[in-house]
C-alpha cells in the first residue's frame, strides 16, 4: 500500500480528492501543502494529493511555490471537485460572532455570509478543517467546511450546500518523485515552471514557441521568485504530453530561451477534454519531417 500525504487535516476537501486520486492507499493528513510534498521529497509520503486551482479564486499560490522550490515533483494525475460548503458550529452555540476557513472558502461563501450571519468576523485558517478543529476547541464560532469535514469531527450542521457561485470547482494534482511518466491518452496537461531572463520580450517568446506548435495553454500564472523584486517565473499548463513530438519540440526550445525550466509533469486531464492538434502538427508530421531532414543532411534527397 502507497501512503499519500494530503493537505489536511482530515476533512479538507482534498481529502475528497485524494479518496478518489488514490483510493485504497493510506491516506495520511499534514498540515499544510508545503510540508505534504516535503513528505514527498524526503522519502516518508510517495505522493502528495494538494489544491492546484480554482475556479472562482485562481491559483493556490502555496502549492506553486512548494512545487518550484526544493528537489522536483512531478504531477502523474488530477481530479476536479464540484465545490459547496457546510457550515459547522458546536452544538447549543447560542450566537456566532465569528467563522473560520481557507481563505478560497471563506471568498466563496462572502454573499451568503452577509445575509444569513450579517456582521460576523471571518478569520482566514490554515484549511477548512483547521477552521472546524478550531471550533471543537472554542477558537471560533462556526467553520465553513468540506461535505466530508463532519465524518470525522461530528459538529452541528447549519447549512449545506453553500455557495456563492453554482458550479464552482476545484482542480487537485497528485505530485510524486521523478520516475516513469503516466502514458498519454489523447486529453492530457503538461505543465512547466520557467524563470526567464529578464529582458525584454520573453514571455512573448515562451509563448510563441508554444503558439507555433499549435499548443493550446490552459493555464499561465506569475509568481515572484523571492530572491530578487519584480523577477517572476511563470507557471505554464499546455495540452498534450510530453511524449508527443510537438511537446518535446516545445519544451526543448523553451529550454533555450529560460535561465532554468522545471518540467511539472504530463498526465491526463480530469475533463477528458482532447488536445488539440493543428495541421501539420501531428506525431506522424513531426516523423515524416525528421526523416526527410536526415535525408537532406545526408545528401540522400531525391
Ligand atoms: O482547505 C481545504 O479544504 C482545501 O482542501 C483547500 C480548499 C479550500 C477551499 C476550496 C477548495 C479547496
Amino acid at each position: 500500500m502507497s501512503r499519500i500525504a494530503y493537505f489536511g487535516p482530515r476533512g479538507t476537501f482534498t481529502e475528497q480528492a485524494a479518496r478518489l486520486l488514490a483510493a485504497g492507499e493510506e491516506l495520511v493528513p499534514v498540515e499544510t501543502v508545503r510540508l505534504a510534498m516535503t513528505a514527498v521529497r524526503e522519502g516518508e509520503a510517495d505522493a502528495a494529493c494538494v489544491p492546484i486551482e480554482n475556479s472562482v479564486e485562481g491559483v493556490v499560490p502555496a502549492t506553486l511555490d512548494a512545487l518550484s522550490e526544493a528537489s522536483p515533483l512531478v504531477a502523474v494525475a488530477e481530479t476536479i471537485l464540484p465545490i459547496h460548503f457546510s457550515v459547522l458550529t458546536r452544538p447549543g452555540t447560542a450566537q456566532i460572532r465569528t467563522v473560520a476557513s481557507h481563505p478560497h472558502a471563506l471568498a466563496q461563501v462572502r454573499e451568503w455570509l452577509e445575509a444569513n450571519l450579517p456582521g460576523v468576523h471571518t478569520v482566514a485558517s490554515s484549511s477548512t478543517s483547521a477552521a472546524a478543529v478550531g471550533v471543537l476547541e472554542g477558537d471560533f464560532d462556526a467553520a465553513v467546511c468540506a461535505p466530508v469535514a463532519n465524518e470525522h469531527y461530528h459538529l452541528e450542521v447549519l447549512a449545506t450546500e453553500v455557495a456563492d457561485v453554482t458550479d464552482a470547482a476545484t482542480r487537485f494534482l497528485l505530485v510524486r518523485r521523478p520516475g516513469e511518466l503516466p502514458e498519454p491518452t489523447g486529453a492530457d496537461r503538461t505543465s512547466v515552471v520557467a524563470a526567464a531572463a529578464n529582458r525584454t520580450g520573453t514571455l512573448a517568446e515562451l509563448l510563441t514557441e508554444l503558439a507555433g506548435r499549435g499548443i493550446n495553454l490552459t493555464r499561465l500564472d506569475a509568481r515572484p521568485t523571492r530572491s530578487n523584486f519584480g523577477e517572476y517565473r511563470f507557471f505554464i499548463d499546455f495540452e498534450g504530453h510530453v511524449a508527443e513530438p510537438r511537446v518535446l519540440d516545445a519544451l526543448t526550445a523553451l529550454r533555450r530561451h529560460c535561465r532554468t525550466l522545471r518540467f511539472l509533469g504530463s498526465h491526463p486531464r480530469a475533463d477528458g477534454t482532447r488536445n488539440t492538434i493543428e495541421a501539420g502538427f501531428g506525431n506522424d508530421d513531426f516523423v515524416e519531417a525528421a526523416v526527410w531532414a536526415d535525408a537532406v543532411r545526408k545528401g540522400d534527397m531525391a
